[in-house]
């Protein structure tokens, strides 16, 4: 479970990314974030994980109180989260497998991952989460050889391999074309639903959010504007949350 009272985030400049955000999200629950550009997005997910300290207000990850905590505490918390990023930020001279074994490295001393010494369990939780994205055959690909889509796949495997409680995915599909977001974030929902891994994903597309967010949750100046389902959150809604009115760019291309 990943709990926030009264969280609030002053950057070190004094602008706010969150301000006075309360919000519960039980074990399991697929959550969209929107909101535009600079409303505090992913400002939440690097707070959540640790990497932008709480400047006011609590915040409880599996258990564990992240404000004020001591690094290895934030180690900890961090072990149980998957991110994936716009980017992907994969290894990209290395191969799909090596990119997939650091999800794990946190378990593994660093001379090991040099070496690529990995022993056979290692290799089986790699391979099992490359299947679950359907990307196993390109295992022993260069990661630079890889399209968008297959890359960001990849980014899933290896978070997946992390065994993660939590993932926490900042505009995961934003580099991709429409057909391959698509897949992502199915990918990213069917992972939720078959291990039930508590999946935070920020959006900027309404369409996507409405599909995907069981749960969708709007953001404006570090603020929680909006909280309910996709099916609550029609386009008056997304003109509350974007402070105006809705445009072309606001849904995927091709699906207006
Ligand atoms: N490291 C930082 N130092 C100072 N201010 C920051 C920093 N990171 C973000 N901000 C500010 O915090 C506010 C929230 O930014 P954040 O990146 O969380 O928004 P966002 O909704 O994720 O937008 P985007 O989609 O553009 O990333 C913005 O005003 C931003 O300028």
């Amino acid at each position: 479970m990943i709990e926030l009272k009264g969280v609030t985030v002053r950057y070190p400049n004094g602008v706010v990314g969150l301000d006075d955000v309360s919000l519960t999200i039980p074990d399991g629950q697929f959550v969209v974030v929107v909101g535009l550009s600079g409303a505090g997005k992913s400002t939440l997910i690097r707070t959540i994980n640790g990497l932008v300290p709480v400047t006011e207000g609590s915040l409880v990850v599996n258990g564990v109180e992240v404000a004020g905590a001591s690094n290895r505490k934030l180690r900890e918390v961090r072990s149980g989260i998957g991110m994936i990023f716009q980017s992907f930020n994969l290894v990209k001279r290395t191969s799909v497998m090596n990119n997939v074994m650091i999800g794990q490295m946190h378990d593994i001393p660093l001379w090991r991952s040099f070496l690529g010494a990995w022993s056979a369990e290692e290799k089986e939780i790699a391979y099992q989460s490359l299947e679950r994205v359907g990307i196993v055959e390109k295992a022993w690909t260069r990661a630079s050889q890889l399209s968008g889509g297959q890359q960001q796949r990849v980014a899933i495997a290896r978070a997946l391999a992390q065994d993660p409680q939590v993932m926490l995915a900042d505009e995961p599909v934003a580099s991709l074309d429409p057909p391959t977001a698509q897949m992502v974030m199915k990918d990213l929902q069917r992972i939720n639903r078959d291990l039930s891994i508590t999946t935070l994903v920020n959006l900027h597309f309404l369409d996507l959010a409405r599909q995907f967010g069981d749960r969708v949750i709007g953001m404006r100046g570090g603020k929680v504007v909006f909280d309910g389902t996709g099916v609550e959150a029609d386009d008056k809604v997304f003109e509350d949350i974007y402070g105006r009115s809705l445009t072309a760019d606001d849904v995927l291309p091709g699906q207006a």
